[in-house]
């Protein structure tokens, strides 16, 4: 049986995907072979030695402690797009919330409970309607930053809206530029996004190099009274920074999906507790898909969405299968064949590819893999891991 360690709410209906005869899934196992998360905060220490592989149901990685995974040999799925259209939605929302006083005239009309005379209520409804006037998204100029399965759907959405679209993506893949509507207007740096921009929407991974991506230096390039909206991730804006440009009226409302203390309390501010993927639809098709790629890895070996490992899938027709993870170093591959050839083993297929420091190899060969086998070649230097599958 494969032991599934879960942390986090994970949907039903994903985690029926496990067939159930050779799955056990809990939320407590010694030694785990996998584990299926979602925004819960990995560490390293927590990793037990038996893992093989760690899967989060989700876009985001910066929960996972990825580089120690990666030279540990442990491969970290996610799920691309999945949850896409559930933030896209959620950043119409946000849109329309930064342009009209629709949360303040809500707040206004609930307060009006002690008024039972429908005229009198009219009357001041039509009197204090004008305290929430806004303005309309269609016509504006909406800058993009970050292309990719988010990015994308909502930049197409302000599209729809009848809004000028810009957008900005240094590391954009060729794949995702494919995606986009050729409508919209590339921009060749950040600060000109930023000045051109009457909204600008934050749809890229938090790393090392896009921590405080907006900050005290570059929000002075924001188009007066512009809008920020962040369902990224809440370190990619420095947030002194944007009560700075609040304060200053540079900015004129911030909605983010990542609340932090200092943001309470202000009237300026749209903030929601991380719901952008808190759908039906998106902790299904994100569960889903996180289990379908751990079973293809831990019965198959083959890879799909890692975001440390080589994108690997050898189809299954004879043989037995054999795993290894290695360093991505001068004459693995020779090192490993000659295993074989000592032993007269016939390899019917083998598939080896490299990310990074890492190389993966899948080898089917003639004959059930000996313990004895499966130890020289854990043996060879460099070597990580060895799986008989
Ligand atoms: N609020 C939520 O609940 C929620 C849900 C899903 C994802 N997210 C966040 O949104 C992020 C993006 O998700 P996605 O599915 O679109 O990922 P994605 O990988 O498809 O797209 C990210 C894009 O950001 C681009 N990028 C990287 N560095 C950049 C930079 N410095 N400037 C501009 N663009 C840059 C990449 O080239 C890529 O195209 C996730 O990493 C996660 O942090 C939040
Ligand atoms: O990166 C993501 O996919 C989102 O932030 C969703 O996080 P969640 O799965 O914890 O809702």
């Amino acid at each position: 049986m494969f032991k599934i360690l879960k942390r986090n709410q994970i949907s039903a209906k994903g985690l029926s995907e496990f067939p159930s005869e050779r799955y056990e899934i809990a939320s407590e196992f010694s030694s785990p072979d996998a584990m299926l998360i979602r925004s819960y905060q990995l560490m390293p220490e927590e990793i037990a030695p038996s893992l093989k592989a760690i899967a989060r149901a989700g876009a985001g990685v910066n929960n996972i402690p990825v580089a120690w995974c990666t030279e540990h040999g442990i491969p970290v799925f996610n799920t691309p797009g999945a949850n896409a259209n559930a933030v896209k939605e959620l950043v119409l929302a946000a849109l329309v919330l930064t342009s009209r006083g629709i949360l303040k005239s809500i707040e206004f009309v609930k307060g009006l409970q002690a008024i039972s005379d429908q005229k009198e209520m009219n009357s001041l409804v039509e009197k204090e309607k004008s305290r929430f006037a806004g303005q309309e998204l269609q016509g504006k100029v909406f800058g993009v930053v970050g292309l990719g399965k988010i990015g994308s759907l909502v930049a197409d959405m302000g599209l729809k809206l009848g809004m000028q679209v810009v957008g900005y993506d240094p590391e954009l893949s060729v794949e995702a530029a494919w995606r986009l509507p050729n409508q919209i207007q590339r921009m060749e740096n950040l600060p000109t996004l930023l000045s051109r921009s009457d909204y600008v929407s934050l749809h890229l991974p938090m790393l090392e190099t896009t921590r405080h991506l907006i900050n005290i230096s570059n929000i002075r390039f924001f188009k007066n009274g512009a809008r920020l909206l962040n369902f990224s991730r809440g370190e990619i804006v420095e947030t002194s920074a944007v009560i700075a440009a609040l304060n200053e009226a540079k900015l004129s409302q911030y909605a983010t999906d990542f609340p932090a203390p200092d943001l309470l309390g202000r009237d300026d501010m749209v903030l929601m507790p991380h719901i952008g993927a808190s759908t039906t639809e998106a902790e299904d098709l994100c569960a889903i898909m996180a289990v379908k790629q751990l079973v293809e890895f831990l019965e198959h070996g083959n890879i799909c969405n890692s975001v440390n490992f080589p994108t690997l899938s050898l189809e299954r027709n004879h043989g037995y299968r054999i795993a290894v993870t290695n360093k991505n170093i001068p004459k693995m591959l020779g090192k490993m064949l000659a295993m074989f050839a000592d032993r007269n083993i016939n390899v019917i297929e083998m598939l080896n590819k490299s990310r990074d420091d890492i190389a993966y190899n899948l080898i089917d060969i003639e004959t059930p893999a000996t313990p004895e086998l499966l130890d020289a070649l854990r043996g060879i230097e460099g070597v990580m891991n060895v799986r008989s599958l």
